[in-house]
């Protein structure tokens, strides 16, 4: 049986929704040639497979049910970078990014049984050469001894601003106030949950990205790694 204590080194990205983690874990993995752990997909996947089934975001015990028989396949892209996510033989990697999916993730991530559901799962991504783990409770619960924590945050008006020119990038319509107020709405959920609520581990080296470009963000966390003796 594995233990956390015989898992590859693992380093954890923590923060709040558009302080770059999702990116930031993209970077560091293709940097180390380390692999990559979308935790907030999994809860997305959950709040998707929930929708398919017409169940009820209420609904403790079929929420459960899903997290705990959660059909799903991360394929890797040939010759190129990208992950496909299948759910139930469906491919659902760009379903599971609009702004619904992801209130609708927080909402049933609040749920302590779906969380534990998932907890192996996440686990068993920590494989040589190592992982880079990108999520709220990655340092605090998931890799509790990971050798290096990160916590990226940035101001809600930054966050908001990114979320936004990510939107009109991709031609869809977006309302700036009404991000800002989902992504407020968002933190709260996230950080006043009774189970493993957003908040940096005690060990994390918080770093605020509101300032900073990706690269700095990026040359950052790599001279911490350097620091650490992971490369
Ligand atoms: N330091 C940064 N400065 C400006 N934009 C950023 C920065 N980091 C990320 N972004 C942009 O912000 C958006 C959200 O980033 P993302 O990595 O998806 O955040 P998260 O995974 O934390 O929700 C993306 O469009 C990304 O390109
Ligand atoms: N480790 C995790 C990852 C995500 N979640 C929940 C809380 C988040 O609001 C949703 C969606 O997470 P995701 O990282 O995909 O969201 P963002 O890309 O940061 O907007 O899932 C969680 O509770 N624990």
């Amino acid at each position: 049986m594995s233990s956390v204590h015989e898992q590859a080194s693992v380093i954890t990205v923590d923060g709040p929704s558009g302080s770059g983690k999702g990116t930031l874990c993209q970077l560091l993995a293709k940097e180390l040639g380390w692999n990559l752990l979308d935790s907030g997909a999994l809860y997305r996947l959950v709040a998707l497979a929930a929708d398919h089934h017409g169940v009820e975001l209420d609904d403790t015990e079929a929420l459960t049910v899903l997290a705990e028989h959660l059909d799903v396949q991360f394929n890797a892209v040939e010759g190129s970078d990208g992950i496909r996510i299948v759910l139930e033989g469906e491919e659902v990697t760009d379903t599971i990014r609009t702004e619904k999916v992801g209130g609708d993730a927080s909402v049933v991530a609040a749920i302590p049984a779906v969380r534990e559901a998932l907890l192996n799962r996440q686990r068993a991504f920590a494989t040589e050469p190592g992982l880079i783990a990108d999520g709220r409770d990655m340092g605090t619960v998931v890799f509790p001894d990971a050798p290096l924590k990160i916590y990226l945050d940035a101001s809600a008006e930054e966050r908001a601003d990114r979320r936004y020119n990510q939107l009109i990038n991709k031609g869809l319509g977006a309302s700036l106030q009404a991000i800002l107020e989902d992504i407020k709405a968002r933190d709260a959920r996230d950080m006043n949950r009774a189970v493993a609520p957003l908040k940096p581990a005690q060990d994390a080296i918080v770093l605020d990205s509101t300032k900073l470009t990706i690269d700095e963000v990026l040359a950052a966390v790599m001279e911490e790694v350097r620091h650490k003796g992971l490369r």
